[in-house]
């Protein structure tokens, strides 16, 4: 008998809350990551995303909802139980500069997480050259310190450092937005070939939606700490169906520039609104070239849409997306990014 297993979920959120003060950063995100799949978060700077990643590594605890890592609920967690968590889960963050101590030999930087689980001197050492080799750094590195790297080098060692305990999810915060963009692509690269040996699944925090298609399995788009549409990369690339999403895809640079021009033209006029005092309805409602009024009263829910996931009243059951073109005139901008 063969009957498909159900795909295991390796990450879970169901209604994560996270509020600092009146800030709501994150405002109810349900999200499923299985077994070796890549999510790529997407959004503008400021929707949610990075606090989303700390919320899932329990960097910062939630103000409500649930994260549930491989089967285990590890939202409300104290540091004792947190710390065999960690073996499963870990974050690369986009600054490697800042994310390693400089006063630490890189050897010590990448078997910190094995110290930390009392794996012994010896086994440490082996592991730790055998990850610097797959994150394709020679083992004389180990004897160095950070800031003797490049920042492509440190990110590198980010990655060893991340994936020395083989975690079932690595969280990637824009892993490749403060390198040079010369090295930008061969960190990609290596974070790709990675995936693909290792078999880890990764939530992918980006701008970058070239690096999406390249990279990912599915993709989740964020506005305003909430996720509006969640599908496989092909049904949101072929058919963006959110306003938003269409806005987020119309504004991203394209390789062909006959696909540039097939694309809808939105643009996204005004700044985000702020997470303090988010729209009424549906919060994208205020810059949204199609809404009508029932879309700034009704907050619409991520509907399942054979399994292509979206938030939005004008979205036909059948799927078809509103016409976003008729609406829209005006040329695109690039996505907005905040510079670091
Ligand atoms: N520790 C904090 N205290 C107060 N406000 C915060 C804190 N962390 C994040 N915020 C706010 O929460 C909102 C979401 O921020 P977050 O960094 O998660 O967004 P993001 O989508 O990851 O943006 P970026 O792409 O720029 O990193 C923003 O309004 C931000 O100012």
């Amino acid at each position: 008998m063969t009957a498909t297993p159900e795909r295991e979920e390796v990450l879970r959120l169901d209604g994560l809350v996270m509020h600092f003060g009146p800030v709501r950063a994150v405002d109810g995100v349900d999200l499923i990551v299985h077994r070796g799949e890549v999510v790529a978060l997407v959004g503008e700077s400021g929707s949610g995303k990075s606090t989303v990643g700390r919320c899932i590594v329990r960097l910062t605890e939630p103000t409500d909802g649930t994260v549930t890592l491989g089967g285990t609920d590890v939202t409300h967690l104290g540091r004792r139980a947190l710390r065999a968590v960690r073996e499963d889960v870990s974050i690369v963050f986009q600054d490697p500069a800042g994310s390693l101590d400089p006063r630490m030999l890189v050897g010590d930087v990448v078997a910190e997480p094995l110290r930390l689980q009392k794996v012994g001197r010896d086994e440490r050492r082996r592991r730790v050259d055998e990850v610097l080799g797959k994150v394709g750094l020679r083992p004389e590195v180990a004897g160095r310190y950070p800031h003797e790297l490049s920042g492509g080098q440190r990110q590198r060692v980010s990655l060893a450092r991340a994936l020395v305990s083989t975690p079932a999810l690595l969280v990637a915060d824009e892993p490749t937005s403060a390198l040079d963009v010369s090295v930008q692509a061969s960190v990609l690269n290596l974070l790709a070939d990675l995936q693909r040996d290792l078999g880890f699944a990764c939530l992918f925090i980006t701008h970058d939606l070239s690096a999406v298609e390249y990279l990912a399995d599915s993709v989740a788009v964020m506005y305003l700490g909430q996720v509006v549409e969640h599908g496989t990369r092909e049904q949101v690339f072929a058919r963006p169906s959110h306003p938003y999403t269409q806005s987020l895809l119309a504004a991203a640079p394209v390789a062909d520039p006959v696909a540039q021009r097939a694309r809808p033209r939105v643009v996204l006029g005004d700044d985000l609104p702020s997470a303090i005092d988010p729209p009424s309805g549906c919060r994208f409602h205020t810059r949204c070239p199609v809404a009508v009024e029932r879309c700034s009263t009704q907050e619409p829910v991520l509907r399942d849409l054979g399994g292509h996931k979206v938030a939005c009243h004008l979205v036909a059951d059948d799927g078809t997306p509103p016409d976003v073109t008729a609406a829209s005139t005006m040329s695109t901008s690039p996505l907005p990014e905040r510079t670091p």
